[in-house]
């Protein structure tokens, strides 16, 4: 079986005017423009087969958006090839819209002004979805998202939450292959990401779709993505499963230590005595959460070195979790090798 999602050796570049600040920076740039290369993506290979869930994280300007973009066909590639559901997005935009969605979690596919299902009717119309399909996957969707009552109020009426059960409904209105989603559920409430998480599974599992999906948030990708990809600068560093990543990075180690009182300057103190290991120190309500490199210092004496430098009450041991693992990668507190032989 071919891969659904295909790309091999994408490279994206940008070019972006150089100007210094201030009124004489934007006169300088005017007479003698100067220009910079930003490569956003850097040769990157991917292969997602149908009815994957993949997550597609990495830092703040890692080239997440800038791969969806070229997968959407919104961007033309450098370099590379790539190849989604047999067809070229950027070559081909009509023909990869059809195959695909798209939902972003911080703008709405729905007309502002207008009923909800005047909006579903109109992305029927412009896909070209037959009568009956409509009515079927419309049905569906309204089953499943419980959107009877959204459905006669405009867009600009609906809270966030309803917004995005209805953004969802209409990203599949046209029953796509794959969906993209990027950030879905940022700024929801607990109970309405739970209801879109099972959602985007529910659908999953009853039409075989693809889901490519970038969150910071890591119940998201816990609960909707087996297999995770990671990239840095852009450039793949981990592709595999994501309970694997615990084991692949699991050197991190967290002491968890309770403070007596009167020390206001306890991260100081704590940094200055593990300076050597550059941990990453968190204060909390009741004392400190140590995180640190196990391969660098054991835990026995991260332990001993706080019970020396700070009256420690009470001390606990945490074991490594992906979350923290995954959030670090995010802050750009972690630094990953590239994978080697990166796998599956
Ligand atoms: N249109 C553009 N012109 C110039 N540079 C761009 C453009 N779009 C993105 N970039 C640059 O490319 C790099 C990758 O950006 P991208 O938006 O893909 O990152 P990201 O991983 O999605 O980040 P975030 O999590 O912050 O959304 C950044 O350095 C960004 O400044």
């Amino acid at each position: 079986m071919s891969p659904i999602i295909a790309a091999q050796g994408l490279v994206k570049r940008f070019r972006r005017p150089q100007k210094a600040p201030g009124l004489a920076g934007a006169v300088r740039h005017l007479l003698r423009p100067r220009h910079e290369t930003v490569t956003a993506v850097d040769g990157i290979d991917l292969s997602i087969d149908e009815g994957e869930s993949v997550a597609y994280v990495g830092p703040n300007g890692a080239g997440k958006s800038t791969t969806i973009k070229l997968l959407t066909g919104i961007l033309m590639p450098s370099a590379g090839t790539i190849d989604v559901c047999g067809v070229r997005p950027h070559s081909d935009r009509p023909a990869n819209a059809r195959n695909i969605s798209v939902v972003f979690g911080q703008r709405t596919q729905l007309w502002w002004d207008i009923p909800v299902s005047e909006s579903f009717r109109l992305l029927g119309d412009i896909y070209a979805v037959p009568g009956a399909d409509f009515r079927t996957t419309m049905d569906e969707l309204v089953d499943v998202l419980d959107l009877a009552p959204l459905l006669g109020v405009p867009a600009r009426q609906l809270s966030l939450g309803q917004r995005m059960r209805c953004d969802l409904g209409a990203s599949l209105i046209h029953s796509p292959r794959v969906l993209f989603l990027d950030e879905p559920t940022i700024g929801l409430d607990v109970a309405v990401k739970a209801r879109l998480r099972e959602f985007v599974g529910s659908m999953r599992a009853r039409r075989g779709l693809t889901v490519l999906l970038t969150s910071h948030d890591l119940g998201d990708i816990e609960e909707l993505c087996p297999r995770m990809i990671m990239i840095d600068k852009g450039r793949i560093v981990y592709d595999g499963q994501f309970d694997e990543v615990t084991r692949r990075f699991g050197w991190e180690q967290k002491v968890v230590a309770t403070l007596g009182d009167g020390t206001p300057d306890a991260a100081e103190r704590a940094r200055a005595a593990l300076a050597r290991v550059e941990p990453l120190i968190e204060a909390t309500a009741t004392g400190l959460v140590v995180t640190f490199d196990s391969r660098v210092i054991s835990s026995g004496e991260v332990i001993k070195e706080l019970a020396l430098a700070l009256p420690v009450v009470d001390l606990a041991l945490e074991e490594t979790s992906a979350e923290s693992i995954v959030r670090r990668l995010y802050e750009g507190n972690l630094s990953f090798q590239p994978a080697e032989g990166t796998e599956r």
